[in-house]
């Protein structure tokens, strides 16, 4: 069996569960430019602190050029290679890591399959991204602090380290030599590293996770089911984000549900939840779970927030279950009171499908700035991004995009096509989406 050449360096800083001291600097990543201290817009997160722990990271992290790095394109590469044997590697890597440090196998849940999309999506993504310091750090800082409710530790990392580089290394046996293998272990040190610091810092701040008891349960269709939560302690978030969902009936799977309401002063959080074929979680949530019922919340992400530095209208494409956080984001635009024109298509396959559109209609009618507008596919002759070629312009409109992939990819399509610049249109990452219905075998 593979043994990694390199040995994988210890984390610098402490154990994220031992209360170590930590900040979420990025500085000393591949370009020779520093992380910018203010995150992405909706990210909420402390500016970077001069940790000494850290200044040591920054030294020891490879002093790379600017711009696209040798390592870089040693790690495209084997991306690249990797990308049609995915399955293979994964299964590979689990089958090492279980063997050799079989104390983390009850870090995953029972049933592994959807478990092995998400590896190799953050590796997918952490690779594509590699050149893009700022795009990365933020990326893997939101990875470090969500893994917090996994129970990961900074001692786990170079664990998983050598056991990926095992699996790669096996796989990608063609292209891989020293260099690459150097490449790919300075690589993960610095990228966990972020992570480690992430989630030592968030530590400081907010629990790892939050319990939370089922309220009320509304079925509002056969197959959706409107949720209300008390969290045990406070929540914060802001309008358009999404959290993670553990029910107890499924312990340690967990799935991407929007806040379907803004902060309310009553701390309670709203979810619409379509069950989906072979869904565990959503079936768990639509079909059995109670008031009463105590479920576990992960930490809030997402960047799909309104910008209430400026007075641009919001046009917002909710498909289906996506008028979750497209509602949220009307009751933040109300409760700012700013007067801004705020235009809603809402599509559901059918009338009956429309399961919130009692309330958008009562939302229109208390803020003469809202109009909504629903989209039936079976009465439209066109899909939902199509029915707002009707209307317009937008191109001075903030786009607001939430339901389906299919229909993410198709409305960025038809806006671009009508004009709305990139840097206008947000919407979560149809990966993540498509994890979030992810299927059981
Ligand atoms: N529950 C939640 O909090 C959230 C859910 N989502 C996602 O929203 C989706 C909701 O699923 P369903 O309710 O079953 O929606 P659905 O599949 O019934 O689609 C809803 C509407 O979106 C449009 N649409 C769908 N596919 C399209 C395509 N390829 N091109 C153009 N338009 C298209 C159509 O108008 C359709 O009626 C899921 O993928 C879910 O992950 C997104 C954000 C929040």
């Amino acid at each position: 069996m593979f043994e990694a050449r390199h040995t994988m360096e210890a984390p610098t800083t402490t154990s994220a569960d031992k209360g170590a001291s930590g900040g979420d600097d990025g500085s000393g990543w591949f370009a020779s430019r520093a992380y910018p201290e203010t995150p992405p817009s909706g990210e909420r997160e402390t500016p970077g602190t001069t940790d000494p722990a850290l200044s040591q990271i920054s030294v020891r992290r490879p002093a790379l050029e600017a711009g696209p790095s040798r390592d870089a394109a040693l790690i495209r590469r084997t991306m690249a290679e990797v990308a049609p044997i995915a399955d293979k590697v994964t299964s590979y890597f689990y089958a090492l890591l279980f063997v050799r440090h079989p104390e983390l196998r009850s870090l995953f849940p029972a049933a592994m399959d959807t478990q092995r999309d998400r590896l190799l999506r953050a590796l997918l993504t952490a690779a594509e991204h590699i050149d893009n310091t700022e795009v990365l750090v933020a990326y893997l800082q939101n990875l470090g602090r969500g893994h917090r409710k996994y129970g990961t530790r900074a001692e786990h990392y170079p664990a998983v380290g050598e056991c990926l580089i095992g699996a790669l290394s096996r796989y990608v046996s063609a292209i891989w030599d020293e260099e690459t293998e150097a490449a790919w272990v300075r690589a993960y040190t610095t990228m966990s590293q972020v992570m480690i610091d992430a989630a030592a810092a968030d530590e400081l701040r907010s629990p790892a996770w939050w319990y939370a008891e089922v309220v009320s349960h509304e079925l509002r269709t056969r197959d959706i089911a409107v949720i209300t939560v008390r969290p045990d302690q406070p929540y914060p978030f802001l309008a358009g984000q999404y959290t993670s969902m553990e029910t107890p009936w499924w312990p340690r799977v967990w799935r991407h549900y929007s806040f379907a309401s803004a902060p309310r002063s009553d701390g309670l959080l709203t979810f619409h939840v379509k069950a989906v074929p072979a869904g565990w979680v959503s079936n768990a949530l639509v079909h059995r779970a109670r008031p009463g019922d105590i479920i576990r919340l992960g930490p809030p992400t997402g960047t799909m927030t309104v910008d209430h530095t400026t007075d641009s209208g919001l046009l917002c494409l909710g498909g289906g279950t996506g008028i979750a956080p497209i509602k949220a984001l009307v009751e933040d635009v109300a409760e700012h009171g700013v007067r801004r024109r705020v235009e809603v298509f809402y599509g559901a396959r059918t009338g009956h499908d429309l399961y919130d559109i009692d309330t958008m209609l009562r939302l229109q009618h208390n803020h003469p700035w809202l109009a909504v507008r629903p989209v039936v596919d079976e009465q439209a002759r066109v899909q939902l991004p199509d029915a707002i070629r009707a209307y317009g312009p937008w191109n001075e409109y903030d786009v607001y995009l939430s339901g389906p992939p299919g229909m993410i990819r198709s409305g960025v399509h038809v806006l671009r096509n009508v004009g709305v610049p990139s840097e206008r249109i947000r919407h979560d990452s149809v990966e993540e989406l498509i994890l979030a219905d992810v299927q059981g075998p």
